[in-house]
């Protein structure tokens, strides 16, 4: 028995397409009635429950007359539009039948990665849970670009189930654990529990299985797991048919242990789940004092800028050869830069006022990469 499965109050729920639709695409009924089947046998315990759900492009095909998950965004879109409709009302009605009521709540990268916004988004969530509701989270498709985009909802609930402060998180796929390859070869075994990148070592994972249904496969799920459990939050990797036994804390799929040494949250939040908005060249001395020193970032180290960023935004500091050192949230408009580079605080305070005496990222918010 895994006590904490069995102990988890609040608990983030991801199911994949591939385990909602049928082997033509279409949304599965039978499925999605027998997911939720077990998710209300949790609540009905008095736990938490939020569910982040893939599949509104899976169910957005069929209606359009489209026969396979379109390669362009404005068609996923379009497929996205269509099917999160559906794929709502499919689980209103599957939890009406145990009487209880879903809020629909749809994400973009920034409402999980921005300060100001995922408080706003924690709010929600923690009123519709107060309220008895059970969240039904998806990624914004209609409105995301391809560039803010996460495309793969495994990510997406462990920042989730960060944001909510889960105490488990639960990945159901179409296959019923992490295994050391493929799990089709025969010499590919199944692995039991993850303990720390130790354990990972060594074991292939591969992208999706069901051509044009999932996205992410095993890598993104891993990577979820690793996201999770460095926020201290376990994770259970199985398949939806095993819901209920992995929820109830039997040993199926895979355990990953949360892992105990973790940043603080904030900064973890920086590395994992920000997308840089652009980039500051370092000269060797600036990285020196950033990464040796872990000293803040002076517009006297800095080279060049790329990137269209404005003040509060994630970017990468990377090295001469371009390579990313550290991320941290900038303190300036990439307008405003070029004239600061290569000046010292004291300069341009005189010159400018004291306003620009301030570091460009301070070290309170910056993440060595
Ligand atoms: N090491 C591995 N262990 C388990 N599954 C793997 C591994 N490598 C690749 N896979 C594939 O990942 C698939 C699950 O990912 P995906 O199709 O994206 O699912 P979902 O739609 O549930 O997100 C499995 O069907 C499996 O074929
Ligand atoms: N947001 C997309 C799902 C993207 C995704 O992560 O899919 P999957 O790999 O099946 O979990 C959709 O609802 O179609």
């Amino acid at each position: 028995m895994r006590e904490a499965v069995t102990a988890a109050r609040r608990v983030v729920v991801k199911i994949g397409s591939s385990s909602l639709t049928t082997a033509d695409g279409g949304l599965d009924e039978a499925r999605v009635r027998a997911l939720v089947d077990a998710l209300a046998a949790l609540a009905g315990q008095g736990r938490e429950v939020v569910v982040v759900s893939s599949g509104a492009i899976a169910a957005g095909l069929a209606p359009l007359g489209l026969p396979r998950r379109p390669r362009d965004l404005a068609t996923q879109q379009a497929a996205a539009s269509v099917g999160q409709g559906l794929l709502i009302g499919r689980y209103a009605d599957s939890f009406a039948r145990h009487g209880l009521t879903v809020g629909q709540v749809l994400l973009t990268v920034d409402d999980v990665t921005r300060r100001a916004h995922y408080r706003n988004a924690y709010r929600t969530l923690r009123k519709l849970l107060d309220l008895g509701a059970v969240p039904i989270v998806n990624e914004n498709d209609t409105v995301a670009t391809q560039e803010i985009r996460f495309g793969d909802n495994d990510r997406l609930a462990a920042l989730v189930a960060a944001l909510v402060h889960a105490d488990l998180l639960v990945l159901l796929s179409d296959v019923d654990a992490l295994w050391t390859g493929d799990p089709r070869r025969p010499e590919s075994t199944r692995i039991t529990e993850v303990r720390g990148e130790a354990d990972l070592a060594g074991v292939e994972v591969g992208g999706a299985g069901r051509a044009g249904v999932g996205t992410g496969g095993m890598v993104t799920k891993v990577e979820a797991a690793r996201i999770a459990t460095g926020f201290g939050i376990p994770v259970v990797l199985t398949a939806a048919p095993l819901a209920a036994a992995a929820l109830a804390g039997e040993p199926v799929g895979t355990f990953f242990h949360p892992v105990r040494q973790r940043p603080t949250a904030r900064l973890f939040w920086l590395a994992h789940a920000t997308s840089p908005r652009g980039r500051l060249h370092l000269d060797p001395g600036a990285v020196q004092a950033v990464v040796g020193r872990r000293k803040s970032l002076l517009p006297a180290g800095i080279t060049a800028v790329d990137g269209t960023f404005t003040a509060g935004d994630p970017v990468d500091l990377v090295d001469a050869g371009g390579a990313p050192v550290a991320r941290g949230l900038v303190n300036y408009d990439a307008v405003e830069l070029p004239g600061l580079l290569g000046r010292s605080t004291g300069e341009l305070a005189a010159a400018l006022g004291p306003a620009y005496e301030r570091e460009v990222v301070h070290r309170d918010d910056l993440v060595l990469l």
